[in-house]
């Protein structure tokens, strides 16, 4: 990789009891791209994204962010530098309004650098989180509770929610889980063009969803690495057609 990386994951391993989910995995990630991680069931996406996104450490191997090691760092650290993902739908507050929680989560990064920088007013905490609203599709129904929202709608709302903390580097899995065929071009438009200001890393399950938007894909298959390139170089690999989209 010719750029420097902002992500680097170096010999990566996890273990449950005796099941080997994740084998010696080695990747960097260029800044300002959008990589999907894919792989067929069992492959071990989840368990990477766990591991890169601190929801829980390797058995073996480091993981860095900007060249600082991040392996074991805790989970509210990684949105002080840098980090955000999405989606943790039960980071949602189902009462309150779209507008009032993007608000929260702004509010939520303003309280964590109270100590560097004046605490935003409640006025700029507004204007940022309906910048945001409209920045991800969701300014028409700013005002209305997030549990009437459609569930595409939860997720954008997840997504305005984990830009909040303004992330380098954003971790997206399974971004359209559970969505209509409707909500799911939406939400690719919105990460494509989300990439044009920041990393993207995203795990997903359906192949074709990320060939189209994505610059680069990494495919893991039985918890190893097994290849990474562009669509059409992932596209033109036999042994990825073999043990991937020969399943669909
Ligand atoms: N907490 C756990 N305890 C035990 N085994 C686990 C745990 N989490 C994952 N595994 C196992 O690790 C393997 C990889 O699972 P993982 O969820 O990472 O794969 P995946 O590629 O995300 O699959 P899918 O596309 O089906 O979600 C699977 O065989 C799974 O059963």
């Amino acid at each position: 990789m010719r750029t420097t990386p902002i992500l680097e994951v170096e010999g990566v391993s996890k273990r449950f009891g005796k099941f080997q989910a994740l084998t010696g995995v080695s990747v960097a990630f260029a800044p300002n791209m959008l990589t999907a991680i894919i792989g067929p069931n069992g492959a071990g996406k989840s368990t990477f994204f766990n591991v890169v996104s601190g929801a829980f450490p390797p058995s073996e191997g480091r993981v860095r962010f900007r060249g600082r090691d991040i392996t074991g760092m805790a989970q509210h650290e990684f949105a002080r530098i840098g980090i955000a993902k999405s989606f943790q739908i039960t980071n949602v507050f189902k009462q309150l309004s779209a507008h009032e929680n993007v608000r929260v989560a702004a509010q939520m990064r303003t309280a964590r650098f109270s100590l560097l920088r004046p605490r935003a007013s409640l006025g700029e905490l507004s204007d940022k989180a309906d910048a945001l609203l409209q920045r991800v599709g969701l300014w028409a129904v700013r005002g209305k509770p997030a549990t009437d929202l459609a569930h595409g709608q939860q997720r954008a709302l997840e997504v305005a929610m984990a830009l909040a903390s303004e992330p380098q580097l954003l971790l997206m899995d399974e971004p359209t889980a559970g969505m209509s065929p409707e909500e799911t071009v939406v939400m690719m438009d919105l990460i494509s063009s989300l990439a044009s200001e920041r990393t993207v890393v995203l795990v997903e399950h359906k192949m074709k969803l990320v060939m189209g938007i994505c610059q680069r894909l990494i495919v893991l298959h039985h918890g190893a690495f097994l290849a990474e390139g562009t669509p059409a170089d992932i596209r033109a690999n036999a042994e990825v057609k073999r043990v991937y989209l020969g399943q669909h």
